[in-house]
């Protein structure tokens, strides 16, 4: 299978992409939600969701759930549940594993400026080689500094940008990271050159919140989201799905997502 071809199973035909991210038990202990939220995918696919992030674990267990989105798996992981800010992670599936889970591609993170961020640029470069070999997708997480937003800087345009550009440049297919929610982020998508798609963020109160969020980065060139904790921890995961693909997939300010994800839930 041809590497658009895959790629397409991961963004629509308007090139944007509403992604779950259900690959939080490899790295943090905010997983409430996630089994019920799997339950519920026959509506969450009905609502505009293009893909998903998984475990390899995660694959095996639902093969039937995840049969009409795409899929990338999670090569890397790192369980530090007391102490998130230390990103020591593992690789632990290969492209071909993914292949064997009927995937699409992969995804790692890396994290310029970290002071082990060699060891994830070398898992990074890895798959990369592998996803050119298999003709499979690579997404490639950057978190300049580290995985929590830690200081300063990690939140800055500038070196999300600079390490988005560390990721095409290791080879990736898409970007996913952080945006900062102010205008300079456009820098970020710029400087990629690569389809950058929006990390979830941290869980926002109210739920418009995020959909201005996303709208933002959408104005700001991005590709979509990637999104777990807003989507599986909210009371009706469909509804946000339903607002999200307003948005990304049909230009929708967030007040008007807003209405979509009320009228859904009522
Ligand atoms: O990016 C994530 C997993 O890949 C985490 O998603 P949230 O931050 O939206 O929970």
């Amino acid at each position: 299978m041809s590497k658009s071809r895959r790629l397409a199973r991961i963004f629509s035909k308007d090139k944007k992409t509403l992604t779950l991210a259900l690959d939080g038990y490899y790295f943090t202990n905010q997983t409430q939600g996630i089994d019920k939220t799997i339950a519920q995918m026959p509506e969450l696919v009905e609502n505009g969701l293009d893909a998903v992030l998984v475990t390899p674990g995660m694959a095996k267990k639902h093969a039937y759930a995840f049969a009409d989105v795409g899929m990338l798996i999670r090569a890397d992981m790192s369980s530090s549940l007391l102490d998130p800010s230390v990103p020591d992670t593992i690789y632990v599936a290969s492209v071909e594993d993914a292949l064997k889970l009927g995937a699409d591609g992969v995804i790692n993170m890396t994290f310029p400026g970290a002071d082990n961020e060699a060891s994830s640029h070398n898992i990074a470069r890895e798959l990369a080689r592998d996803s050119e070999t298999w003709n499979t997708v690579f997404m490639c997480e950057t978190l300049p500094f580290g995985y929590p937003v830690t200081n300063e800087e990690s939140n800055q345009a500038p070196y999300i940008a600079a390490g988005a550009r560390v990721g095409t440049e290791l080879g990736a297919d898409i970007i996913k990271t952080r945006f900062s929610g102010k205008p300079e982020d456009s820098e970020i998508v710029e400087s990629a050159n690569a389809p950058v798609v929006a990390l979830g963020g941290p869980k926002t109160e109210n739920i418009i919140d995020y959909f201005a969020f996303v709208r933002h980065c959408m104005d700001v060139g991005a590709s979509g989201v990637a999104v777990g904790r807003n989507i599986i921890q909210n009371p009706n995961p469909a509804a946000v799905v339903a607002a999200l693909n307003q948005i990304i997939h049909h230009e929708a300010t967030a007040e008007e997502a807003n209405k979509v994800y009320n009228d859904y839930s009522s």
